[in-house]
C-alpha cells in the first residue's frame, strides 16, 4: 500500500503492557475506506511474531494480579470504559462507518451496544460463580468455584468491529483473564479507537493488549501460542477451524463462531408486510454482511406471489450510498474482496439457472464509481442444490424458495450445512411450535428477522456454525472459566 494516496493520514500503534508501540517490522498497512477506495481511513501497524510474544507476555504477567482483584473491582473498570465509549460513541462510529461500511446510523446502534455490554459485564462481576452441593460426608462443605483460563486470545472480524470484540473482551476480563486483541486488518483503525477507552479507564498495564496485522501472522501466532489458554474467534469456516485445530494441538480452549445460511420461512396466514419488513432488514442490513443475515427466503405457495411483488417493491426503493449520508439505506460491501466474492456468487446463480429478479450488479451511479457498491439482489426459482442455496454470501442477496407447506419448508430450511439463526413469520401456534421444535438453528425467531442477537442472551450456532460453545449473556462464564470443585473438611 503507497503511502501517498491521501497526506496527513494517522499511524496507529499496538498497544503492549500498557504502552502505544510500533510494530519491530516498521511496517504499516492501510486501511481503505469502501465508499471510495482512493481514501485511507488510516494506517496500523503490520505485527511480527515478536510483538505478539510481547503481547502475551506482558498479558502473563498482568493475569497475576488482575486474577487476584474482586469482580466488582474488575467491573468498576469496565462500567469507566463504557462511559468513555459513550462520550465518544460518534467518532468511532464515523471510524466504523469510513472503515467497513455500514450505515452511521447501524454504526452508532452497534457502538451503544458495545457500551451497553460493557455495562452488563461490568454487573457479572457481582454475581454468583459457583453452587453449594450436598457432600456425602455430612461434616464436610462441598462447592464449586471457576477460576479464568488465564490469558486469552481473541480474533475479530470487520463485520461487528465494536460489538464483536467487547462481547468477547469484557467477559473474558470480568472473569479475571488478560487478553491479547488481533483485530480484523479491515477495521483495525476502529479497534484502536475501542482500546483507546480501555487505555483511558487506566485499565492496568497488560490486562488489555492489541496487536494488528496479517492473519496468517498474529491470528495463527495466537491459536498457536504456547502461553495463550483460550481463544475466542469469529469468522470465516475455512479459518475457524484451523484456528481450532491449532488450539486444539496444543490443549488449549478454544471458541468458533462462524458463517451461517440463514432462512426466513413466510407461511400462508403470515402478516406479510411484517415479514416483508424483516425480510429486507434481517436480509440487507449491513449489506448482507451478518452471520446472522437472511440468505434463503422460503414462502408457502398461496402467499408467493403477493410476498414478491410486496418485496420487490421494498427492495427497489432501498437507497444504496456512502453510509456517511443521511438518506443511505445500505452502504457499500467492506472490501473490493467482499465485493468480487458477492458477484461471483451472483454470477453463480445466474449460471446455476436461478432466475434474476432484481439488482444482479455493481451499483454505477453517480458518486459510487470508487466504492465496492453492489445492488440488493433477488433471485427465484432457487433448488437446495444450487451454491446460492447453500452457501454463505455475507452480502446482499436473497434467494426466494417457494413450498406448499410447512413440512417442505422445515425440511429446505434445515437441508444446509449451518444453523445459526432462522425465522418464521406466521400466527398459527402449531406451526410456530414445529418451528421452534424442528429447526436446527441456535437462534430462532418467530414473526422477528434472523439477525439482531440480544446481549444478556445466549449466541451461537449449531452443525457447522460454531464449535458448539455460546457466547454472550451468563453463558460466556462457560467458556471464559474453569469450574473448580472443592471439598472442605474441617
Ligand atoms: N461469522 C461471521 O460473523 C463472519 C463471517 N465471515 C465469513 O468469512 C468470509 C471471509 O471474510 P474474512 O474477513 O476473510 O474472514 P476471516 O475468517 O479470514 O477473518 C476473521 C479473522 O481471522 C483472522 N485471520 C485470517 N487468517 C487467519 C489465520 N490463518 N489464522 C488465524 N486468524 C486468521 C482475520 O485477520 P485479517 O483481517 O488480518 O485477515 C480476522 O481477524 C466472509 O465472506 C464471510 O462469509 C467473515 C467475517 C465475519
Ligand atoms: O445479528 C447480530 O446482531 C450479530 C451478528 C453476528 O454476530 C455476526 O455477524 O458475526
Amino acid at each position: 500500500m503507497q503511502k501517498t494516496i491521501e497526506k496527513n493520514v494517522k499511524t496507529y500503534m499496538n498497544y503492549i503492557n500498557g504502552k502505544w508501540v510500533a510494530s519491530t517490522t516498521n511496517e504499516e498497512i492501510g486501511s481503505i475506506n469502501p465508499a471510495n477506495k482512493n481514501e485511507i481511513v488510516g494506517y496500523v501497524q503490520s505485527s511480527s511474531k515478536e510483538d505478539l510474544d510481547a503481547a502475551v507476555s506482558g498479558a502473563k504477567q498482568a493475569q497475576k494480579t488482575w486474577r487476584k482483584l474482586s469482580g466488582a473491582q474488575r467491573g468498576d473498570y469496565l462500567y469507566k470504559v463504557a462511559s468513555i465509549m459513550e462520550t465518544r460513541l460518534e467518532e468511532i462510529a464515523e471510524t466504523m462507518t469510513k472503515e467497513m461500511g455500514k450505515t452511521f446510523q447501524e454504526a452508532k446502534g452497534e457502538t451503544a451496544r458495545g457500551v451497553a455490554i460493557l455495562r452488563y459485564y461490568a454487573g457479572e462481576g457481582m454475581r454468583k460463580i459457583g453452587d453449594v452441593i450436598p457432600a456425602t460426608d455430612n461434616e464436610a462443605l462441598m462447592f464449586t468455584t471457576r477460576v479464568p483460563l488465564g490469558v486469552v486470545g481473541v480474533i475479530s472480524p470487520w463485520n461487528f468491529p465494536v460489538a464483536i470484540p467487547i462481547w468477547k473482551m469484557a467477559p473474558a476480563l470480568i472473569y479475571g483473564n488478560t487478553v491479547v486483541l488481533k483485530p480484523a486488518t479491515e477495521t483495525a483503525v476502529t479497534a484502536v479507537k475501542v482500546i483507546e477507552c480501555f487505555d483511558k479507564a487506566g485499565i492496568p498495564d497488560g490486562v488489555v493488549n492489541m496487536v494488528t496485522g496479517q492473519g496468517s501472522i498474529i491470528g495463527q501466532g495466537i491459536a498457536e501460542h504456547p502461553d495463550i489458554n483460550g481463544i475466542t474467534f469469529t469468522g470465516s469456516n475455512t479459518v475457524g477451524k484451523m484456528v481450532g485445530q491449532g488450539a486444539l494441538a496444543r490443549g488449549a480452549k478454544y471458541q468458533l463462531e462462524m458463517g451461517g445460511k440463514n432462512p426466513v420461512i413466510v407461511a400462508n396466514d403470515a402478516d406479510l408486510d411484517l415479514a416483508v419488513e424483516g425480510t429486507i432488514s434481517g436480509g440487507l442490513r449491513s449489506t448482507g454482511q451478518k452471520c446472522t443475515a437472511t440468505s434463503r427466503v422460503i414462502v408457502q405457495s398461496n402467499v408467493y406471489d403477493e410476498f414478491k411483488e410486496k418485496l420487490l417493491e421494498k427492495v427497489s426503493e432501498i437507497k444504496v450510498g456512502y453510509g456517511m449520508e443521511e438518506e443511505t439505506w445500505m452502504g457499500p460491501c467492506s472490501s473490493e474482496s467482499q465485493l468480487n466474492t458477492v458477484l461471483s456468487y451472483i454470477q453463480k446463480g445466474k449460471d446455476e439457472g436461478a432466475t434474476l429478479l432484481y439488482g444482479g450488479e455493481r451499483q454505477s451511479e453517480e458518486g459510487t464509481e470508487h466504492g465496492f457498491y453492489v445492488k440488493p439482489t433477488v433471485f427465484e426459482d432457487i433448488n437446495s442444490e444450487m451454491t446460492i442455496a447453500q452457501e454463505e454470501i455475507f452480502g446482499p442477496v436473497l434467494a426466494l424458495i417457494k413450498v406448499d407447506t410447512i413440512e417442505e419448508a422445515l425440511e429446505l430450511a434445515n437441508d444446509v450445512e449451518f444453523g445459526l439463526s432462522a425465522s418464521i413469520y406466521t400466527k398459527n401456534i402449531s406451526s410456530m411450535f414445529s418451528f421452534i421444535n424442528e429447526m436446527e438453528a441456535g437462534l430462532v425467531r418467530v414473526n422477528a428477522e434472523t439477525a439482531g442477537v440480544e446481549l444478556q442472551a445466549p449466541f451461537g450456532g449449531m452443525k457447522q456454525s460454531s464449535s458448539h460453545s455460546r457466547e454472550q449473556g451468563q453463558a460466556a462464564i462457560e467458556f471464559f472459566t474453569s469450574i473448580k470443585t472443592v471439598f472442605v473438611k474441617p
